[in-house]
């Protein structure tokens, strides 16, 4: 079995964050280890409070797991402000895991920041160019590359100007435009698209977590990228589809639904 390891912050209400990205470990059956970045007192409707992880524990946590364990891919979220960052590369860089998906986690669904903005420059600079796979959604990639996105040709655009700032892969979530659920991949080289219906439900609090842990998954497993991308797309699909409609809110995806137990 392939070990994961996620860097991010703490769900309480558990459907995203470290606790989604956990529960999609297991379900693609590799074994999961998590790193506690901050706890969010949050759930379906609201983020009330961040309590940062002090930066010596962070960086303990991740001591802890590298200096006895195989880490096959490291997924990286929520990283609330510049300290946090500084010391997540400053540990990716000298580990030095096969694999790093990064998803940049800025706003939760329900509202709420959760990267503080005086961090964009270090996230730029620091952990872009170290990262295998980055999973910015759009709101995410106009903050990045600096640019509106509207259409297709826009997010190529914006994938091309984000691979220039370092990152191998650029994954473009296009869960907040309209129409089919899009997402664009650029290698370097390459585009690849990835379409899916957009289901048509309110709970999808920690679809993004989803994916990119799936992602980080399927890579630990031995996947190309492309392939990584559509199998976790599809896995993320059917747990829109099978979504719970837990709490006032957002409900959260599902791990445990039917296509898992057919796979
Ligand atoms: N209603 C939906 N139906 C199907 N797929 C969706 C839906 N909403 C989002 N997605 C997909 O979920 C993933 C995460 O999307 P997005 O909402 O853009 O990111 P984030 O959760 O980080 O804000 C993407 O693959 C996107 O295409
Ligand atoms: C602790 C924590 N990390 C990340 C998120 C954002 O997760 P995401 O998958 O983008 O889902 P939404 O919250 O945007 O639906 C979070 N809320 N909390």
């Amino acid at each position: 079995m392939k070990n994961c390891l996620t860097i991010a912050g703490s769900d309480c209400s558990g459907g995203a964050g470290i606790q989604a990205d956990l529960k999609t470990f297991s379900a693609l059956g590799t074994f999961g280890m998590s790193v506690v970045s901050a706890v969010v007192a949050e759930n379906t409707s609201r983020v009330i409070s961040i309590q940062d992880i002090d930066v010596k524990i962070l960086e303990d946590q991740i001591d802890a797991v590298f200096e006895d364990i195989e880490v096959a891919a490291v997924k990286v979220g929520m990283l609330p402000g510049i300290e946090s960052m500084r010391a997540v590369a400053a540990k990716l860089r000298e580990y030095r895991p096969p694999v790093i998906v990064m998803d940049p986690v800025m706003v939760a669904t329900g509202g709420g920041n959760l990267m503080n903005p005086e961090a964009l420059g270090t996230l730029k600079k620091e952990l872009i160019p170290v990262v295998t796979l980055l999973t910015p959604n759009i709101p995410e990639v106009e903050i990045i590359a600096g640019t509106g996105i509207r259409t297709q040709e826009d997010m190529k655009a914006a994938a091309v100007e984000i691979h220039r700032m370092g990152a191998q892969n650029v994954l473009i979530k296009g869960g907040h435009l309209e129409g089919e659920a899009y997402d664009l991949l650029y290698d370097g080289v390459n585009f690849y698209s990835f379409s899916a219906e957009r289901i048509d439900t309110k709970n999808t609090h920690g679809t993004g977590c989803t994916l990119s842990s799936a992602i980080t998954a399927n890579l630990a497993k031995g996947m190309d990228m492309p392939s990584a991308v559509a199998e976790a797309k599809r896995y993320l699909t059917e747990a829109i589809r099978h979504g719970l409609a837990i709490g006032k809110g957002h409900g959260p995806t599902n791990h445990f639904h039917e296509f898992y137990r057919m796979n």
